[in-house]
């Protein structure tokens, strides 16, 4: 590329990025959203000389944790997206969101009544911006209790296998009412216990394990009492990005015999299990437990939990019960989970972003630029 070219360029490169630039000059403090900004704009023009015909198709704006940006956008991910012309713009959460971008799709996952207040008014005032996802829509899901629920309600019996949710029962107060609300409710032992709403703490995924009805009332409310369901020791992670899924293997707990519930006593809390250090996708395993659930089951459930959860990005945590070929359920949902871990995201994640937009410019061409 010529000097003068390359000039002319970086000139349009400062115009389109008209709310970055002004960032820069109103930011007294020269913080991180700045200094990526600026990569991103260098980042750009070095695309545009090395590959020369570079056309920015669409910006998205991320608030996501130190933690989630590390996992998830990966150097291979954010070249990928450049290459299709999908720039990644971090939010600076000091500055009103109006004020900055534009933005084609925000990308976010952060917890707070502020944050959500925040986005729920930005999505009024630019229905032009798809947010991924709705703040309610996710909160929903933030839920134990209503995570589930529309599993529940699926009822999907005959598709290639059955899928439902554990029994379960809700405890909001009072830990002494536990042992009799269990005995009212049929709750067979033994069972887990969750914190009721997952707010990203790492308490909220202190969970215990309960094998008889008296010690239940040492739990701490608010909670959800799940019957433990035997299922191998394996798990299926069920990753969904807007249609597509993937599906891999994790170690679980093991089974619960008889024997051992009538030996033991008590509320055990358990480690996080089930992380992606505990792949079980290349472990030596029987196929009766191995075996990944049913393909169009998997389809008909993702696409009716996408339809009615009205989320793109999320994961279900499924289990086989043991001895059964074809009885599933779903024991957890996840908001924008590890995606970093799925393999091939950069491609579906990219492909799915594009897609999303292709689709709104066809449902509203006015919109077309
Ligand atoms: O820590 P990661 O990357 O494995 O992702 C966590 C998820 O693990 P997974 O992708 O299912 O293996 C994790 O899934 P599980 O609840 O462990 O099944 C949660 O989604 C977690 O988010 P939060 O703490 O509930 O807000 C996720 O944490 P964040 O990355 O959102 O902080
Ligand atoms: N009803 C259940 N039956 C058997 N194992 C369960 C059940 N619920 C949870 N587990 C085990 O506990 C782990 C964590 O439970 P989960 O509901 O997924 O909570 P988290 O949100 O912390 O991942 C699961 O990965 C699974 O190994
Ligand atoms: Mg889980
Ligand atoms: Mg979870």
């Amino acid at each position: 590329m010529r000097l003068k070219e390359e000039n002319a360029y970086k000139n349009e490169v400062e115009k389109e990025n008209g709310g970055r630039v002004r960032l820069k000059e109103e930011c007294r403090c020269k913080g991180e959203v700045e200094k990526e900004n600026e990569r991103v704009t260098s980042q750009r023009l070095y695309s545009t000389m090395v590959s020369g015909a570079y056309q920015q198709k669409l910006v998205v704006g991320y608030a996501l944790t130190s933690k989630k940006v590390k996992s998830f956008l990966q150097p291979k991910l954010e070249g990928l997206a450049r290459n299709k012309g999908i720039l990644f713009v971090a939010i600076d959460l000091h500055r009103p969101l109006s004020d900055q971008g534009p933005f084609d799709i925000v990308l976010h996952k952060l917890t707070g009544k502020e944050w959500r207040l925040i986005l729920e008014d930005y999505g009024q005032r630019h229905p032009e911006v798809t947010v991924l996802d709705p703040p309610d829509a996710i909160q929903h899901v933030y839920n134990r209790q209503s995570m589930l629920q529309d599993v529940a309600d699926l009822n999907l019996s005959d598709c290639y296998g059955k899928v439902g949710v554990p029994r379960q029962l809700v405890i909001k107060n009072d830990p002494l009412s536990i042992p009799d609300a269990v005995t009212r409710a049929g709750l067979t032992l033994p069972l887990v216990a969750k914190p009721l709403v997952v707010d990203g703490s790492a308490k909220s995924h202190e969970l215990s394990l309960a094998y008889d009805q008296l010690s239940l009332s040492m739990l701490e409310p608010p909670l959800v009492l799940q019957e433990f369901v035997n299922h191998g020791g394996v798990l299926f992670k069920v990753f969904i990005v807007g249609e597509t899924i993937k599906v891999v293997r994790r170690f679980s707990l093991p089974d619960v015999s008889k024997r051992e519930l009538l030996n033991n006593a008590g509320v055990f809390q358990f480690p996080r299990v089930s992380t992606a250090a505990a792949s079980a996708d290349d472990a030596d395993l029987d196929p009766g437990i191995a075996e990944l659930p049913p393909r169009p089951l998997l389809e008909k459930l993702a696409r009716e939990l996408r339809r009615r959860l009205g989320l793109h990005l999320f994961n279900i945590d499924m289990i086989r019960e043991h001895g059964t070929r074809d009885r599933f359920y779903v024991i957890d949902i996840n908001y924008f989970p590890g995606y970093g871990k799925m393999p091939g995201y950069e491609h579906i994640f990219t492909d799915f972003l594009l897609g999303l937009v292709q689709s709104k410019q066809k449902r509203c061409p006015a919109n077309n630029s």
